[in-house]
């Protein structure tokens, strides 16, 4: 348990309130990610560290160097967790499945225990998918009910879509009401897939959220979300640790 959550105590981190860094390029971002996730790897001293992967195509560069020779064989990865923070309904071979895109970039090149990733399964019913994994994480959490101090995750990846959503909590869905599920589905207007996602309080019970935001198309919405505070699903994110923003100067400025 870090002391950071002690200090912070419930009041955590929001969208607004978490920190920022702004790294040279993507390269640098990538650089400074992974050797953060081996950092908090091993301040864990041998406890299993819980990560929920962010999709899309900006931590593509992130996992990749953390499946690279530079990295791959320094992480201690029998003790480390993989989980998805959301994913398409499509299956895990397909192109634009998360799975799909973790797997070629990062599985395909580690050595890390089946029993250690933990995709989102992907069903006709996306109800009953996102009930399977809720009932994964519960048992690996040894409780249905989350508890302040007693975070599922220690790191939640995220990204961040232009129309402000992040996972797959789109705009206008009924999942940014979820207050109970820790796991839920949704069926965005603008996106071709049924999708599935971690939901609110699910990313609030960590100890690090990092939204990893890179180019020059993300800075205003970044903007939007951070100092204006505009009611985009990504502005609702809460953590009961800590929150950082890992962007690049393209997106986040000087
Ligand atoms: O499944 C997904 O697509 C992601 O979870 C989604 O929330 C993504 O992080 C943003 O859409 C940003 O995507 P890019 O990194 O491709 O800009």
């Amino acid at each position: 348990m870090s002391d950071k959550i002690e200090k912070n105590g419930d009041k955590g981190h929001t969208a607004q309130t978490g920190y920022v860094l702004v790294l040279s390029d993507a390269t640098a971002q990538a650089e400074y990610l992974a050797s953060s996730i081996l950092h908090h790897a091993e301040e864990k001293q041998g406890e299993p560290l819980r990560i929920a992967l962010s999709g899309g195509s900006t931590p593509k560069r992130l996992y990749e160097l953390l499946g690279s020779s530079e990295y791959s064989d320094r992480m201690p990865w029998d003790k480390i967790h993989l989980f998805f923070g959301d994913e398409r309904m499509v299956p895990h071979t397909d192109s634009d499945s998360n799975f799909h895109m973790v797997k070629e970039s990062l599985l395909a090149h580690i050595d890390i225990p089946f029993r250690n990733v933990h995709p989102m399964p992907v069903l006709d019913d996306p109800a009953k998918a996102a009930e399977i994994y809720q009932a994964e994480l519960q048992a690996i959490y040894g409780s249905k009910t989350l508890e302040k101090g007693k975070p599922l995750f220690d790191i939640v990846l995220l990204g961040l879509g232009g129309d402000g959503h992040t996972a797959s909590l789109f705009p206008g869905t009924p999942v940014l009401q979820e207050k109970d599920k820790w796991v839920s589905w949704s069926q965005p207007s603008d996106a071709p897939h049924k999708r599935m996602t971690l939901t609110y309080p699910a990313i609030a019970s960590s100890r690090f959220v990092m939204f990893v935001v890179s180019g020059e198309s993300k800075a205003q919405i970044i903007r939007e979300v951070r100092d204006e505070d505009k009611p985009y699903p990504s502005a609702a994110i809460k953590t009961e640790g800590e929150l950082h923003w890992i962007l690049d100067r393209a997106a986040g400025g000087e």
